[in-house]
């Protein structure tokens, strides 16, 4: 339910001089509510289908821009609008598919929806960490094949309890994937980053370059952004050098590993098992090796899909939107 306090809205004060500004929604996954509150204040311009094509067509003198899909907000969007556009505002904690870039030059305002998905994101990182080390793709194989063996199972996994846990960057995401894996009995946290966390020392955890973690983890958990000096990190360099039972968990982005060098590492067993809400492409194309592999346990990027979070998630942007668009400051503004 939508609560207009809840953020300090301006809700019923928002007023414009002259028309009601113009916003192009690249969605079709905005709850009817947000859209209500929205309709309230501005006109909707509502983009049904995700071709660029589409958008390009729509987009020419929107005031705000408020961006739910992951296709490319790219350069030739942003000039398509023009020059009445001040407010863009993207319903994900990620904006890696946003060019910031052309927004910054344009002093474009920028927000994004961190926080409310940490929970939902974290939960998903759990799922994948159990499924993959418990080798669930294999034993669900198993029952369908008719090859469920009678007596003790063969197919043995690798045990959280008493592992060294490595997180890749240990934002609000990685943190909150800390904290429901201390009930676990985790023997130790590692976590890579440029800057020793105060939140890491309730947790016990260690900060450690790149290489440390690599060698000692047990589980590896990224979720750091995706940027430049994240791109392809995850690669052939580090599966030579990673634990032979390690398990490895992506709820961030698909390209900051190198996907066939994992791939490799999958089927040489050189990496025990991997569990991936992201990969690359998205969506992954259903004749992909990742999909032969027994050891990897896929989900299509469903990290913040669930009701509350998608909902929590729409009404930021809204509010977001409202305020750059009133020339308010927005709730969660990306600094460009
Ligand atoms: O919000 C994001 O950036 C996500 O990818 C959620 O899974």
């Amino acid at each position: 339910m939508m609560d207009p306090e809840k953020y300090n809205i301006l809700a019923g004060k928002l007023s414009w001089d002259k028309e009601k500004p113009k916003i192009l929604i690249a969605s079709t996954v905005v709850p009817e509510s947000v859209l209500e509150l929205l309709k309230s204040k501005c006109e909707l311009i509502l983009i049904k289908k995700e071709s660029k094509n589409h958008i390009l067509s729509k987009v020419q003198g929107v005031h705000g821009i408020f961006w739910a899909t992951k296709t490319h907000l790219d350069e030739e969007i942003i000039d398509a609008a023009g020059l009445n556009l001040t407010t863009v505002c993207t319903m994900s904690a990620g904006y890696d598919h946003i060019d910031t870039k052309t927004l910054k030059l344009k002093g474009i305002k920028f927000a994004n929806t961190p926080g409310v998905l940490n929970a939902a994101v974290a939960d998903t990182a759990v799922l994948l960490a159990l499924a993959a080390s418990r080798r669930l793709h294999e034993g669900r194989e198993d029952i369908e094949s008719g090859n469920w063996k009678t007596g003790l199972q063969p197919r043995l996994g690798v045990d959280i309890s008493g592992s060294t846990v490595g997180i890749i960057g240990l934002g609000e995401i990685g943190q909150a994937i800390a904290k429901r894996l201390v009930p676990f009995e985790v023997s130790q946290f590692l976590y890579t980053g440029h800057t020793e966390k105060p939140e890491a020392k309730s947790l016990k955890a260690k900060l450690v370059n790149l290489e440390t973690l690599n060698k000692e983890a047990d589980f590896i958990f990224i979720s750091c952004p995706l940027n430049n000096e994240t791109k392809g990190m995850i690669n052939k360099d580090f599966f030579g050098k990673v634990k032979k039972a390690a398990v490895l968990v992506n709820i961030a982005r698909g390209d900051i590993v190198e996907q066939q060098d994992l791939i490799e590492a999958l089927k040489s067993g050189k990496i025990f098992a991997a569990g991936l809400d992201v990969m690359t492409p998205e969506p992954l194309p259903s004749d992909s090796e990742l999909l032969k592999l027994s050891n990897v346990v896929l989900t299509p990027h469903i990290g913040s899909a669930t009701k509350k979070t998608r909902e929590q998630m729409a009404e930021l942007t809204a509010h977001n939107m409202l305020r750059g668009l009133g020339g308010e400051n927005m709730i969660t503004p990306v600094n460009l």
